[in-house]
């Protein structure tokens, strides 16, 4: 998808954006340093970050206080004890063109106040993509291992470190107080062998070395840091009770002669033209260096100039990295697979003639979803350069960076081959068969990207993710059956179907129970032994295997699920993971039909009167609510078949600046809008649709779903499965229905802040029974914000919108009830 370009934005879509990639950003790099598991490519991460950074320069006086842009890492894992640095571990700025680093260069000399002919030496060194380690050193013994974490604190990995040969336990001939800085990586033969040892064991691969390493390093149990092969590159340093030099060069030398490998790539240069052509060497060799870099680091060599540039935020004004180029190389796309994913995406996979991209061998790569494939982003704007849609039989173009997932970034037009078709991206599951849409995105009010299938929990491909939030805490709450446990029962065959759950044989559970806590013993004793053999201690004599009895568990676990016959309608409704039926539309249900037949009868009649595509389409359009709409739908048709009529410009449309916006950038000319308003005429829904959406809690878009489900024949199967299992649904919410005397029957209630008397739930819970909507966000509509300690944006959005905003005491004072103790 093609962002919008960062000029082209104005204040309030840079606000958006920028709270957008500070949360993305986030995320990733949790991902990435706190999970050693990263989701997207260096290359995209870098481009998020470099989106954000650019429009913090145009917009400075938006920067936000949590900006990705004044941060370093992620903070450490709380796996770890923490260790404070007492010199900060920073990043590094990044370069990704000449022109970059010659103004970097310019930038030094700027501050320095260098003349054109006064030297400057800068010192040129690979980049390990690795993880970054700071080890401290007293007197010549290793004290601390900590990695970066946040910069300020790292986690403290001193028992794994030991662990590593390339990392000394003690010194010699250095100052008394040294901390040494530089990466942990793994090599690409000592990778290999460990995933083919992993793949022998049955264990998961690891997507690449940095993965391996960081994973490796970062080990509750130190005795698997051992058993992995990691090394140490040594480039830097931290707090010194003396500098051993007065050069970068002088003192990493030193360092190398202390006892720690140094990479003997380092140089030294005193032009521009130097630097480059070094990259350019290293990059051409990377391939044959046998471990992973991601770019060239330059340094002002002397340290009393490194000092007197000092840093920014983030990073040292004295240094930056040289990033290569994302690594690509084109090929045949020779298939597309679609598969389903275990929430029910469907995800299109390229078959590639096999490709080797930055020295792996590459045969798929994701196509990410169909828009992706059709080349065109939700607003119909091309996303490739070569403006192309991606066809079978095409000449790719595949890029490899950061070695995460492979993906397909263009298509080469001139080698189309004649004949080519557009990719007809399938419409049902390619597992059940089930109808497979895009649903509306109630957030973003576009059509989701990913096609999703709508079997939801009776397809095979997310049987298990269905079956486990049926089981969850907010819809059946099944005691002592878990996530894992319905892994297990699943894989076993056990459980296929919601209805299963309720008809388990009591013998095979029992005996499923008990092998599974054998070989949870098996694999115990097997690490035990490992740890042992590499410490070079006696491996243990075991006795006979005793045998597990679970009758008493098994007992309790179907108590369990006796005492769960008999649920509440909503939680039965929330619990068949209806896409867009949360908890709060699941309860409205409840509130509107007596059981689960009623509300099937009501689904039926309102897929009768069901809106077509293009009424949802214009009624769903970014600031057109309902009534607007409606406003739009009574234009008349002698104005419609006007060739001259405008709709935008006629105040009987009732259209503000927003919807007139959203409405010419959907359709673009007058005509088209003209005909979107005509056919959204005819598609115009019946009134048993209108009448199940007029309930106001139950959207067009939960609407849809629920129509959708209840479409496939297979849903309505497991449904009165699941019902003649022996389930029976009982509804308080209709059969008492709110009270409607209370003093906040009516209004609209958002519960914010930490509250202290009662969870957010029971607040709700509360206020429901008293016959008050809940919301979970400030509006025009809310009518009253209970806030407890630490609200932040809602209470000022209450604030801006006048709305009486009261603490839990003021809560419970106007429902005339006491403050809990
Ligand atoms: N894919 C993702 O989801 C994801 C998420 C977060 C970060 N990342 C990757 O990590 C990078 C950002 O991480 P970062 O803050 O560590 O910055 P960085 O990797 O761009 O640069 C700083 C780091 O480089 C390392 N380094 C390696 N060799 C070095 C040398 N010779 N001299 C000095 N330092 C050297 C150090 O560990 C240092 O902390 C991004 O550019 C991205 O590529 C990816």
């Amino acid at each position: 998808m093609v962002d919008k370009p960062v000029e082209d934005l104005d204040e309030a879509e840079a606000r958006a954006e920028l709270e957008r990639l500070a949360g993305v950003i986030a995320q990733h790099d949790a991902a990435y340093y706190q999970n050693d598991a990263p989701t997207v490519t260096d290359a995209d991460y870098d481009a998020l970050r470099r989106r954000n950074l650019a429009i913090e320069a145009r917009f400075p006086n938006l920067v936000r206080e949590d900006s990705p842009s004044g941060r370093v890492g992620a903070a450490p894992s709380t796996t770890f004890a923490k260790v404070r640095h007492s010199v900060p571990m920073l990043s590094l700025d990044n370069a990704f063109t000449e022109e970059d680093v010659a103004d970097f260069a310019r930038r030094v000399r700027r501050m320095l106040k260098l003349s054109e002919s006064d030297r400057l030496g800068i010192t040129a060194e690979p980049k390990i993509d690795g993880l970054s380690l700071s080890l401290r050193y007293e007197k010549g013994k290793l004290k601390t291992a900590a990695t970066r974490g946040d910069g300020t604190e790292g986690e403290d990995v001193t028992a794994n470190a030991r662990m590593v040969d390339d990392i000394p336990v003690t010194i010699e001939d250095a100052p008394d107080v040294f901390e040494v800085r530089g990466e942990v990586y793994m090599a690409h033969a000592d990778f290999a062998a460990l995933n083919a040892r992993q793949e022998e064991a049955g264990k998961p691969r690891f997507a690449n070395p940095r993965n391996a390493a960081a994973g490796s390093l970062r080990q509750k149990d130190a005795s698997v840091t051992k058993s992995r092969p990691l090394r140490f590159f040594a480039y830097a340093w931290g707090e010194a009770s003396e500098l051993p030099g007065r050069t970068q060069t002088e003192v990493v030398e030193a360092i190398g002669r202390f006892g720690f490998q140094i990479n003997p790539l380092m140089q030294r240069f005193e032009t521009i033209d130097g630097l480059i052509e070094h990259y350019r060497q290293i990059e051409e060799n990377r391939a044959g260096l046998g471990y992973d870099i991601d770019g060239v680091v330059y340094k002002v060599d002397d340290l009393e100039l490194q000092a007197e540039l000092g840093f920014v935020s983030r990073f040292p004004r004295w240094a930056i990295a040289h990033k290569f180029a994302a690594e690509r190389a084109t090929t045949v796309l020779q298939g597309i697979d679609v598969t389903t994913g275990r929430t029910g995406a469907l995800n299109p996979i390229a078959r590639l003639e096999p490709v080797t991209v930055g020295g792996v061998v590459v045969s798929n790569a994701t196509l990410h979803n169909e828009d992706y494939i059709a080349g065109i982003d939700a607003d119909g704007e091309t996303i490739r350069p070569s403006g192309l849609d991606i066809r079978i039989g095409d000449t790719v173009v595949v890029q490899r960076a950061g070695d995460v997932i492979p993906q397909i970034v263009d298509v080469v037009a001139e080698k189309r081959p004649e004949g080519a078709k557009p990719f007809d991206f399938p419409t049902h599951c390619p597992v059940c068969g089930s109808n497979a849409v895009r649903e509306m995105n109630p957030r973003t009010q576009r059509p989701d990207s990913k096609r999703h299938c709508t079997a939801g929990l009776t397809c095979p491909a997310q049987g298990r993710e269905g079956l486990k939030h049926l089981v969850s805490r907010q819809a059946f709450d099944i005691d002592g059956l878990g996530d894992t446990l319905v892994e297990a029962l699943f894989d076993a065959g056990l459980l296929r179907q919601p209805a299963d759950i309720f008809t388990l044989d009591f013998e095979a559970t029992k005996s499923l129970l008990e092998e599974r806590a054998l070989a949870a013993r098996r694999e115990r004793e097997a690490a035990e032994d490992e740890a042992a053999r590499a410490e070079g201690r006696e491996v243990k004599e075991r006795k006979e295997e005793r045998a597990y009895d679970y009758t008493k568990s098994t007992q309790n676990l179907f108590a369990g699920i006796d005492a769960r016959r008999s649920v509440p309608l909503e939680r039965f409704i929330f619990g068949l993971g209806i896409p867009n039926v949360g908890e709060t539309t699941a309860k409205a249900l409840a509130r509107h039909f007596d059981d689960v037949e009623g509300l099937i009868e009501g689904v039926d009649a309102a897929a009768k009167g069901m809106p077509g595509d293009a009424w949802l389409e214009l009624s769903q359009l970014k600031g057109i609510g309902e009534k607007s709409f409606e406003q739009l739908l009574s234009l008349g048709e002698d104005k419609l078949a006007d060739e001259t009529y405008d709709p935008t410009r006629d105040p009987q449309a009732g259209l503000n600046v927003t919807r007139r916006k959203s409405l010419k950038d959907r359709f673009g000319e007058p005509a088209a809008i003209r005909d979107a308003i005509r056919a959204g005429k005819e598609a115009a829904p019946k009134p048993a649709y209108l009448e199940l959406t007029a309930d106001g809690d139950i959207g067009t878009v939960a609407t849809q779903s629920l129509v959708n489900f209840f479409a496939e024949q297979h849903n309505r199967e497991a449904v009165s499965a699941l019902l003649g299992a022996g389930v029976s649904t009982f509804n308080e919410r209709r059969a008492k229905g709110p009270d409607v005397d209370s003093p906040v029957a009516g209004l609209t209630i958002v519960f914010t802040g930490s509250l202290e008397k009662m969870t957010r739930e029971e607040a709700q819970e509360m206020a429901e029974a008293l016959g008050a909507k809940t919301s979970g966000s400030v509006s025009r509509k809310t009518d009253l914000v209970v806030a407890g300690p630490g609200a932040g944006s809602k209470l000022k959005k209450a604030a801006e919108l006048g709305i009486e905003v009261i603490d839990e005491a003021g809560w419970f004072a106007r429902i005339g009830r006491d403050l809990p103790a």
